[in-house]
């Protein structure tokens, strides 16, 4: 279980509050869809969860062990793949994986069967001699989902990982996530797709301004709608433009 209790965040004392009082709670084994406009504070929150950013106000736990120091996080088995696609373009496939295995702390002795086990998760295995910088835009997501796969993760944090991709490949990923979900893998996932969180997600939070405005099941949000998710999402952000 992840308890996220009173997380409060400004990037600098002078300006806005980015995160205003996250309270969230997410079982063990969850996909959990988080949902907001542009600059709601989400990829904030996911970038605090894995340990990138330092907020000393507010705490999170992951099944009772405070998240505070980086030994904790390791303990928790947490991974975060990135919106950008986080690999070195004139590596290949392989030696990507590879030395993002070193980098996680993967043992030497393991480090082979660490990338076999998460080129088949993604389907690489025909790409694994392909430079990274000339893979298509779907397998640029499949290699950095990968990535995050190496430390057999116990919490995945993914923030929108289909976005500019094609819909097989889209499929594809998230058929992927589905299947993390149902081996026990807990996911976090952000998106700006309503049908995506509606198809994957069991629990969904819709956030804006730094705050979480709604959260429960699909079922708990649209009770007593007229509406879809999308409509109660425009509903709740105020329907304006962010950019
Ligand atoms: N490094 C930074 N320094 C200062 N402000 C930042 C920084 N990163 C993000 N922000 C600001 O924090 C707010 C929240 O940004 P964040 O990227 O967390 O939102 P988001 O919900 O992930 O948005 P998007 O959907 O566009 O990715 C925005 O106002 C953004 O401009």
């Amino acid at each position: 279980m992840i308890a996220i209790n009173h997380l409060e965040f400004s990037y600098s004392p002078s300006a806005s509050p980015v995160l205003r009082g996250i309270e969230l709670d997410i079982a063990d084994r969850a996909l959990f869809g988080l949902l907001g406009p542009n600059g709601a504070g989400k990829t904030t929150l996911l970038s605090i969860l894995a340990g990138l950013i330092d907020c000393p106000a507010g705490r999170v736990f992951v099944d009772g062990l405070d998240l505070v120091t980086p030994r904790a996080r390791q303990q928790a088995r947490l991974s975060l793949v990135p919106q950008e696609y986080a690999f070195y373009l004139p590596l290949t496939v392989r030696e990507n994986l590879q030395f993002f295995a070193g980098v996680q702390g993967v043992p030497g002795s393991e480090v082979d069967q660490r990338v076999s086990e998460a080129v088949s998760l993604t389907s690489l295995e025909e790409r694994l001699d392909h430079r990274a910088g000339k893979l298509s835009g779907g397998l640029k997501r499949r290699l950095n989902l990968a990535i995050g796969l190496l430390n057999r993760p116990r919490l995945l944090l993914l923030d929108e990982p289909t976005v500019g991709i094609d819909p097989h490949s889209r499929h594809f990923i998230l058929e992927t996530i589905r299947r993390l979900g149902e081996q026990g893998t807990t996911v976090i996932y952000t998106s700006h797709y309503m049908e995506e969180v509606e198809e994957l997600c069991d629990r969904v939070a819709i956030m804006d301004h730094g705050r979480i405005l709604r959260q429960g099941t699909l079922a708990e949000l649209l009770a007593g709608q007229s509406g879809s998710l999308e409509s109660l999402f425009l509903d709740l952000t105020a329907r304006g433009l962010r950019d």
